[in-house]
């Protein structure tokens, strides 16, 4: 996390090389590589139809017996229950997803598929924590949109510094955001798409964090993007300094939570989940919207690529099994 980092930070350059037993077996190396460089990947036919349909139907069993809870986009530092949402808002399961209601062995099945899928992204994406089966959390739930129902724009995962008194509270946070839909031949028409705000300028750069663990907070480049971290140097100065190293903002040593809007240079691009009322879209972003037909997984950096749910027009309920693979905070 320190700046040493300066250093560090040209080493997230895509000339790395993967070692042999990284070979990624789920997913195809280029996956990996938009996945790495914030993009957003779209896998097809990630779990059969059989399995898919089980899922599914394990979901409504569970969705009929009373077990999820309305649950948006919750505000920082308010109570859940104090937000009022209700069934026009998402839902999520809140049963464990070892419980033996339901088909567990459906949902064990998956979970086996994920644990693959997580080790590889470690290796792949070079997330060493991510990939220790235990010692990192790990969440999952299945998600339930009534007809009408959608999830505004926003960030799965930011810089501790920006969480207020959340910040610094939990050893690991989000790192990769994987959505797996369930919805058997879901037409354009009935809406629900996923839509991710991707940057429209390419990016060469391994984006979310640097290898130390310093978060990324924006972007900054002309004709490519750059991610933009936030660190402490070896004089606990607050510093903001792109992947090729220059500084790019920054305040002195014993400063708690400096707004970042304060401390970048005007050049910097800071990543902007959800959006204040009337807030304009950021520019430099490309929409891409994804329907989530059963068996579709995505990926994607859980702090590179906000994103969103447009409302649901089917006459039915659209349903999808989420999480997060987490890795381990670099102590504060
Ligand atoms: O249901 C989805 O497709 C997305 C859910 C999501 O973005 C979230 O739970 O953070
Ligand atoms: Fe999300």
């Amino acid at each position: 996390m320190l700046l040493c980092l300066l250093a560090t930070a040209q080493a997230a350059t895509p000339t790395r090389t993967t070692p042999a037993a990284a070979k990624p077996q789920l997913l195809p190396a280029e996956a990996w590589d938009r996945i790495r460089t914030g993009r957003v990947h779209v896998e097809r036919d990630f779990i059969d139809a059989t399995l898919a349909q089980r899922l599914r139907a394990d979901a409504t069993l569970l969705q009929e017996r009373g077990l999820f809870r309305p649950d948006g986009l919750s505000r920082l530092g308010e109570a859940k229950e104090r937000q009022g949402f209700n069934r026009g808002d998402r839902q999520t399961y809140a049963g464990g997803w070892e419980a033996s209601e339901g088909d567990s062995a459906a949902r064990r099945l998956l979970a086996g598929k994920l644990a693959a899928l997580r080790r590889e992204a470690a290796l792949a994406l070079r997330r060493p924590s991510m990939g220790r089966a235990g010692a990192v959390a790990d969440e999952r739930s299945y998600n339930w949109y009534e007809p009408g129902a959608s999830l505004r724009r926003h960030g799965d995962e930011f810089h501790e510094e920006t969480k207020g008194p959340k910040g610094w509270l939990l050893p690991t946070r989000r790192s990769l955001t994987w959505l797996l839909y369930l919805n058997k031949e879901w037409r354009a028409e009935e809406g629900g798409a996923l839509r991710a705000y991707e940057r429209a300028r390419p990016c060469d750069h391994a984006v979310g964090a640097t290898d130390d663990g310093d978060v990324q907070v924006g972007w900054v480049g002309e004709d490519r993007e750059v991610p933009v971290f936030f660190g402490e140097d070896e004089h606990g100065e607050r510093v903001l300094y792109d992947a090729l190293g220059h500084v790019r903002g920054g305040c002195a040593a014993g400063v708690a939570a400096p707004p970042l809007a304060t401390i970048a240079d005007a050049g910097v691009r800071l990543i902007r989940g959800s959006l204040d009322r009337n807030e304009a879209p950021p520019a430099g972003e490309a929409i891409q919207d994804i329907r989530p037909v059963a068996g579709t997984l995505l990926l994607f950096d859980s702090i590179a690529v906000p994103h969103e749910v447009l409302a649901v027009t089917a006459e039915r309920p659209r349903v999808a099994c989420t999480g997060w693979f987490h890795e381990l905070l670099p102590a504060p």
